[in-house]
């Protein structure tokens, strides 16, 4: 993987129905074999902004490029480089996984049973291929979009909010799923979610609002940036420590914004007698959202 190569380069990208604007001059950088992820509350304009990048709506204005080509004067040497999961799945219900996978394969042209059998072990779905769609699990179904997603190899994979409505632990099987194409596909992976803790995974966030991309980096520097981290004392003798460190109408539980462990540990050696639990913590990612929105992420 070269790093700092870019497969995908968007700019100015906008899009408006009727008088509302809903996308609203999006930038985005996105590194080759990289994994993205675009966060944000409902009716951000995530699904929209998919929607522009993977060809399926046209953006009002604004340019996106994959590898220097422009999709406009390049959609057919750009639209094999995309995979497509969306918010619905697109599997029929009455057929087995195995009958999915061959149907969907056969729609392109040069897909070999080995492609496919290298699908299936990518996705783990060795075990359930003559289960009908219908009787799977959301998260089995999931993996099964994603297999008839990939088999055509894509450059670039984007996801619609894949794990809306699952269970942590079947969120943490799709991100596997996730890790394993971006690592032995050397695939860029690309989702949009409303998932605080699914920014941990990804190597790069946009957080998007009201149709605006507010901010972007990785989730540690977004904390670290946006955040402070929070030293919390517990103590019957408020007022001494108030005293000592020059504060005034402190309530219980003391809150201490720090800039860093260092001066938490110096804060707790000077108040050290008065202290009877104290906790020291880093800020999240909905305290970045919080920071940078004034409201919390309400999904
Ligand atoms: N075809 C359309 N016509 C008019 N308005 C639309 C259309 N599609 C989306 N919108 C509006 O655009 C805004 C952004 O919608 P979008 O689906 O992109 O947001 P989202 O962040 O993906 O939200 P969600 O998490 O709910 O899917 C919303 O206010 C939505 O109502």
């Amino acid at each position: 993987m070269v790093m700092n190569e870019k497969v995908l380069v968007v700019k100015k990208l906008s899009k408006t129905y009727g008088t509302k604007q809903v996308v609203n001059q999006v930038d985005l950088s996105i590194e080759k074999g990289s994994f993205t992820a675009i966060l944000g509350p409902n009716g951000a304009g995530k699904s929209t902004t998919i929607a522009m990048l993977s060809t399926l709506t046209q953006a009002t204005s604004g340019d996106i490029y994959y590898d220097g080509l422009a999709i406009q004067e390049h959609l057919r040497q750009v639209r094999p480089k995309i995979g497509i999961v969306f918010q619905n799945s697109v599997l029929d219900e009455a057929l087995s996984v195995k009958q999915n996978l061959s149907i969907q394969a056969g729609l392109y042209k040069n897909i070999s049973q080995d492609r496919i059998d290298e699908v299936i072990t990518l996705t783990s779905l060795t075990g359930i291929l003559k289960q009908p769609v219908s009787q799977l699990s959301g998260g089995q179904k999931r993996r099964v979009d994603i297999a008839v997603s990939v088999l055509h190899q894509p450059e670039i994979l984007f996801l619609d909010e894949p794990t809306t409505g699952l269970d942590i632990q079947t969120r943490l099987a799709i991100w596997e799923v996730l890790q394993n194409m971006k690592v032995k596909e050397a695939m860029t992976i690309v989702l949009t979610t409303h998932y605080l803790e699914e920014t941990n995974v990804a190597d790069n966030v946009y957080i998007i609002n009201s149709g605006e991309i507010i901010a972007n980096g990785s989730a540690k520097e977004l904390i670290q940036r946006y955040t402070q981290e929070i030293l919390t004392i517990e103590s019957g003798e408020l007022s001494s420590i108030c005293n000592i460190l020059g504060l005034k109408d402190e309530q219980l539980p003391l809150s201490l914004p720090c800039p860093n462990a260092q001066t938490a540990i110096k804060l707790l050696c000077d108040i050290q007698p008065f202290v009877e639990k104290f906790s020291y913590q880093q800020g999240t990612m909905n305290d970045v959202f919080v920071a940078l929105t004034g409201k919390e992420m309400i999904s």
